[in-house]
């Protein structure tokens, strides 16, 4: 089976310092897949360059067989990629629902001029996108808080809603930055399931991750990288006894 994602060789310099070193892996329709390695190993630069947030120096990205290289990030959003960030990037000041419609926003037409006018198929198209995402609170869980502003949900309750609004851009492919980043054990527990639950949706994920034992319980393939350049890729199982990456989590944390 073709990858849904494919990423070849791609490398991204800062000034002087090479953060990600020509770095190639695919992401295989409908599976899950983790980006880990030590702190400023290169995984999130390597999502910014799928996303389209920075623009690769070498190499290709392909979604879906198209190249994302040069592409606009809401046309990338527009083709199916979604993702959440390490630093929750939420509207603080919105309510959940509200959050979640502006995710849902790339997916209405209404523009300027029937924001003005509203016709009757404009209005349709609201309430199609409040049940939308409504549903998607549901899914993660935060059905029965769709009004309080997002500042006001915990941390943990943050990141579902940052999936909420992603999964309502209608993704195929969901990229998860740090989901587990502040929840506690049982969260993550939660957070296990509901990983899972978005893959039986048919939605591919592809997720980077510190915690391990979320990494090696819903990953069924892990890339590592080190230094910017990736050093293994595999099975839980073969990750967990590979000796270059026990090497390089040595003394920080245990695989
Ligand atoms: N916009 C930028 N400008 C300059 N240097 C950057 C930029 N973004 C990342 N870097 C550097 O690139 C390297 C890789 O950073 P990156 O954030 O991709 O690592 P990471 O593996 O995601 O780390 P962490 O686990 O700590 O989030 C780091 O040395 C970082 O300081």
């Amino acid at each position: 089976m073709s990858a849904l994602l494919d990423v070849h060789g791609i490398t991204k310099t800062f000034g002087g310092l090479t953060a990600v070193d020509d770095v190639s892996f695919d992401v295989a329709p409908g599976s899950i897949v983790g980006l880990i390695g030590p702190n400023g190993a290169g995984k999130t630069t390597t999502f910014n360059l799928i996303t389209g947030n920075y623009r690769v120096d070498k190499g290709t990205v392909t979604f879906e067989g198209r190249s994302l290289v040069g592409m606009r990030t809401h046309k990338i959003v527009q083709l199916g990629v979604a993702r959440t960030f390490q630093n929750i990037r939420l509207f603080q000041q919105l309510s959940a629902l509200e959050n979640v419609l502006a995710g849902r926003h790339c997916r209405t037409k209404a523009g300027l001029f029937s924001a003005m006018f509203r016709p009757p198929w404009q209005a349709r198209e609201e309430r199609e996108a409040v049940g939308r995402s409504m549903a998607e609170l549901e899914f993660v869980g935060l059905a029965d808080r769709p009004l309080e502003e997002a500042r006001n949900l915990s941390y943990g309750n943050q990141r579902k809603l940052e999936i909420a609004r992603a999964l309502a851009t209608e993704p195929k492919l969901l990229i998860l930055d740090e989901p587990a980043g502040g929840m506690n054990e049982q969260e993550t527990d939660q957070l296990v399931e509901l990983i899972q639950h978005i893959q039986k949706r048919g939605v591919t994920v592809l997720l980077i991750e510190h915690d391990m034992s979320l990494v090696m319980r819903a990953c069924e393939k892990i890339v590592v990288l080190e230094y910017g350049g990736k050093i293994a890729e595999g099975t839980p199982a073969e990750i967990q006894k590979n000796p270059r990456v026990i090497e390089a989590y040595l003394g920080t944390e245990e695989v």
